[in-house]
């Protein structure tokens, strides 16, 4: 039987929002079948036209608000352009109510895998926005001019900004800049069309609580001309720069950096602090984009994790190594895992900064290491896990827990894999203890990070 949509493209609707997706789209039933609407609140009666009806489910676009939500926030017509960038999705909704959606997404996961988990109310800012540490901006041509800004949503068509709304204002200064330096010398922005021009995107790090910055070129090109002019522009007017570097990327992918980068003013590196120990930061190092709530989400980690201080602690997915620095203090031996090399090289010489020598990194899968140190007969008390959105391969889970821990923290960015994952947990013997606690480290943003402890049963 053919099973079509009960409504069609460009057919206008009315009803009411009756529930947020896990992007933060709002849910408008016609019978079951549910359309997806941006900028439209649960509760809201609102008038919208379809603009794709697919076999399952639909968009439609909001034309009309009847009634409001008192979680709305009025979004001025000059910022609707961070929504359309998808910089900030949630942005007109209040910040209490953004809290509750992310506290709300993961009850409902567990809700409907059978789960009965408590989840914490989350943990929010003080000040939700001007937060990220980091950008990549994209590098475009648009009527006749070198622009920066942000791509519009599931396209690749410039929006010109220079203010970015949930970056640190130091970085939307550094991006005019360096903008504004490229036009003079005349640099010509990419063409993703013809994979021809020379500038693809500028990296900008900015320390939290040192005042380094880190600016980074990537290139379509080899070379990357008029570099003595650039640096000297920039050390100029931004002399907070401590390292500038240079990446070449050129081929036809949405990866932004290439393999190699050069640092062509500086050092390899900018510093940075985190509950207290110094960290050393390279290009392409993942280091958490919100420092302020990053802390918070470490200590929750550290208070979950219950150290003693003879207990043996694996850190898989461990960047350039926060999280087991911040554990060695209370700690007896670390085993940091990282895939990026990089990365375990900074985690290595951040441990030296800090003077702790009761911790090791290894380069590696973090599956493939934890297989191999439950071979060689390794009894962690403690393993913390913070993987990327994909959650934790099941081989892990498997090692992890032969090797019998007493606890697991587990620190997630997508509650759907952690869901997942602790299901995963459970089938081997080890189940949830106290609340899941969010931690809101992308204000105004869908993105939903939290901190889960598990304990063998
Ligand atoms: C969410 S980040 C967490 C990093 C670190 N714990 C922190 O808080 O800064 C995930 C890390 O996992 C690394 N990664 C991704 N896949 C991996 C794998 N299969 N094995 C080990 N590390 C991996 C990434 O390079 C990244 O550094």
């Amino acid at each position: 039987m053919k099973i079509s949509a009960p409504v069609t493209k460009n057919q206008t609707i009315e009803g009411t929002i009756e529930d947020l997706t896990y992007e933060g789209l709002g849910v408008l039933k016609v019978d079951r079948y549910p359309l997806f609407v941006a900028d439209a609140l649960p509760g809201e009666t609102i008038k919208a036209v379809v603009t794709k009806a697919g076999k399952n489910f639909g968009y439609a676009r909001c034309l009309e608000r009847e009634t409001t939500s008192p979680d709305r926030v009025e979004v001025k017509k000059e910022d609707r352009r961070l929504a359309q960038a998808g910089i900030a999705p949630l942005q007109h909704m209040t910040y209490a109510a953004q809290l509750v959606f992310k506290q709300h997404q993961i009850e409902s996961l567990l809700a409907k895998a059978k789960l009965d988990i408590e989840v914490s109310e989350t943990l929010g800012m003080e000040k939700p926005y001007q937060y990220r540490n980091k950008a990549q901006i994209p590098v475009r041509l648009v009527n006749g001019q070198l622009e920066t800004g942000f791509y519009r949503q599931h396209s690749h068509d410039l929006v010109p900004l220079e203010d970015y709304y949930i970056q640190d204002a130091r970085i939307d200064q550094a991006i005019i800049v360096v903008r504004d330096l490229l036009r003079e010398y005349g640099l010509a922005p990419y063409n993703e069309a013809d994979q021809s021009g020379i500038i693809r995107n500028i990296m900008v790090r900015q320390g939290y609580y040192s005042d380094d910055m880190m600016i980074g070129f990537i290139t379509n090109s080899k070379t990357l001309p008029h570099a003595q002019d650039l640096i000297k522009g920039i050390t100029a007017q931004l002399p907070h720069v401590k390292s500038i570097v240079h990446n070449v990327n050129n081929r036809a992918t949405n990866v932004i950096m290439g393999p190699v980068t050069k640092t062509i003013y500086g050092e390899d590196v900018i510093f940075d602090k985190l509950l207290g120990n110094q960290f050393a930061i390279s290009a392409q190092s993942f280091y958490q984009v919100n420092p302020q709530q990053t802390e918070k989400l470490y200590q929750i980690a550290i208070d979950k994790a219950q150290l003693s201080d003879r207990d043996v602690v694996i850190d898989a997915y461990c960047g350039i190594g926060t999280i087991s620095l911040a554990m060695a203090r209370h700690a007896g031996d670390v085993f940091g895992v990282e895939v990026v090399s990089d990365a375990v090289a900074d985690a290595k010489r951040n441990a030296k900064l800090n003077h702790l020598d009761n911790v090791e990194f290894v380069a590696n899968k973090a599956e493939y290491q934890m297989s191999k140190w439950q071979e060689m007969g390794m009894k962690p008390d403690v393993i913390v896990v913070d993987p990327p959105r994909k959650g934790l391969d099941e081989t892990l889970i498997e090692s992890a827990t032969q090797m019998a821990p007493k606890r697991v923290v587990y620190v997630s960015c997508n509650p759907s894999t952690l869901v997942r994952d602790i299901q995963r947990f459970a089938e081997r013997g080890y189940h949830v203890v106290g609340p899941i606690q969010p931690v809101d480290q992308f204000p105004q943003t869908p993105h939903i990070e939290s901190v889960t402890l598990l304990e063998r049963d």
